[in-house]
C-alpha cells in the first residue's frame, strides 16, 4: 500500500473527535479540492504491506484508528483487508473518504465518514452513495462560501441520509457566519471545527 504517514494524535474531526487516535494516511488522490490541507499526500507515498501497517498500528496505544489520505479508497481492497485485521485486533476503525468511490467492500464495523464536496472545492461527490450510509456513519460538508451552505442544505433536504451530518468550515473561514446559518436554517447538522488545528497537533 502507498502510505503518506502514520501518526498518533487526538482525533480532530467527526464522531470520535477528541479521542487519541492512530492515523494511517494513504497516498494518492483522484480529486484536487481547492482547500485541501494535505496536498503532499495526493501523490508519492512509501510502500508498506498490510502486515507491516498492522504491526505499526498495534505498537501504538490508541483504541481508535482513522484511515485517511489522500483518498484511501483508491486502494480499497487493501484498505478492507487492513481494516479487518485491525478490527480483529480490537481496534475501532473509521475511514475518511471523498464520496467518489463505493465503500461496500469495507467491513460492517468500519465507521465511514463520507465527504460531500461542495461547489467551492471545485469537485463533486457521487450523491447516490449517501443511501449506503448507516447510523454508525457520518456525512461531512466542508463549506467555505454561501453557495456551499445552500448546496449542503439542498442535499440534506433532498436526500435521505441515515448518518450523522457534520458541517465543517474550511479552516480560517468565517465560523460565526456559518454557525449563524446552521442556527437560522435549523439544519439537522452538527457544526465541527478541526480541533487539532486549534491545539497545534498534527
Ligand atoms: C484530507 S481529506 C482526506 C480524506 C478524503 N480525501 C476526503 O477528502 O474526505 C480529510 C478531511 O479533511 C477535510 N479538509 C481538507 N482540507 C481542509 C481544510 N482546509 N479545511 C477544512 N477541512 C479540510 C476534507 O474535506 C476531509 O473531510
Ligand atoms: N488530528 C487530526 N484529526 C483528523 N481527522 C481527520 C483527519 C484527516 O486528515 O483525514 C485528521 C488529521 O489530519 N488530524
Ligand atoms: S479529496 Fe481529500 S485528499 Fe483529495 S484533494 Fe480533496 S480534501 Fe484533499
Ligand atoms: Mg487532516
Amino acid at each position: 500500500m502507498k502510505i503518506a504517514e502514520v501518526f498518533s494524535s487526538l482525533q480532530g474531526e467527526g464522531l470520535t473527535s477528541g479521542y487519541p487516535t492512530v492515523f494511517i494516511r494513504l497516498a494518492g488522490c483522484n480529486l484536487a479540492c481547492t482547500y485541501c490541507d494535505t496536498p503532499a499526500s495526493r501523490t508519492g507515498g512509501e510502500e508498506f504491506n498490510v502486515d507491516q501497517l498492522v504491526d505499526q498500528v498495534l505498537n501504538e496505544k490508541p483504541l481508535y484508528v482513522c484511515i485517511t489520505g489522500g483518498e484511501p479508497l483508491l486502494q480499497s481492497d487493501e484498505v478492507a483487508n487492513l481494516a479487518e485485521r485491525l478490527i480483529l485486533a480490537g481496534k475501532k476503525v473509521s475511514i475518511e473518504t471523498n464520496g467518489t468511490i463505493p465503500f461496500d467492500m469495507l467491513p460492517e464495523e468500519v465507521s465511514i465518514c463520507m465527504d460531500v464536496k461542495c461547489p467551492s472545492s471545485g469537485e463533486k461527490s457521487n450523491l447516490t452513495l449517501l443511501s449506503a450510509l448507516k447510523p454508525k456513519d457520518s456525512v461531512k460538508f466542508v463549506v467555505g462560501t454561501d453557495e456551499d451552505l445552500t448546496y449542503a442544505q439542498s442535499v440534506i433536504e433532498n436526500y435521505s441520509i441515515h448518518a450523522e451530518i457534520f458541517i465543517s468550515p474550511v479552516y480560517g473561514t468565517d465560523y460565526q457566519h456559518i454557525a449563524a446559518y446552521i442556527l437560522k436554517q435549523n439544519l439537522p447538522a452538527r457544526l465541527q471545527l478541526q480541533l487539532h488545528k486549534f491545539i497545534g497537533m498534527p
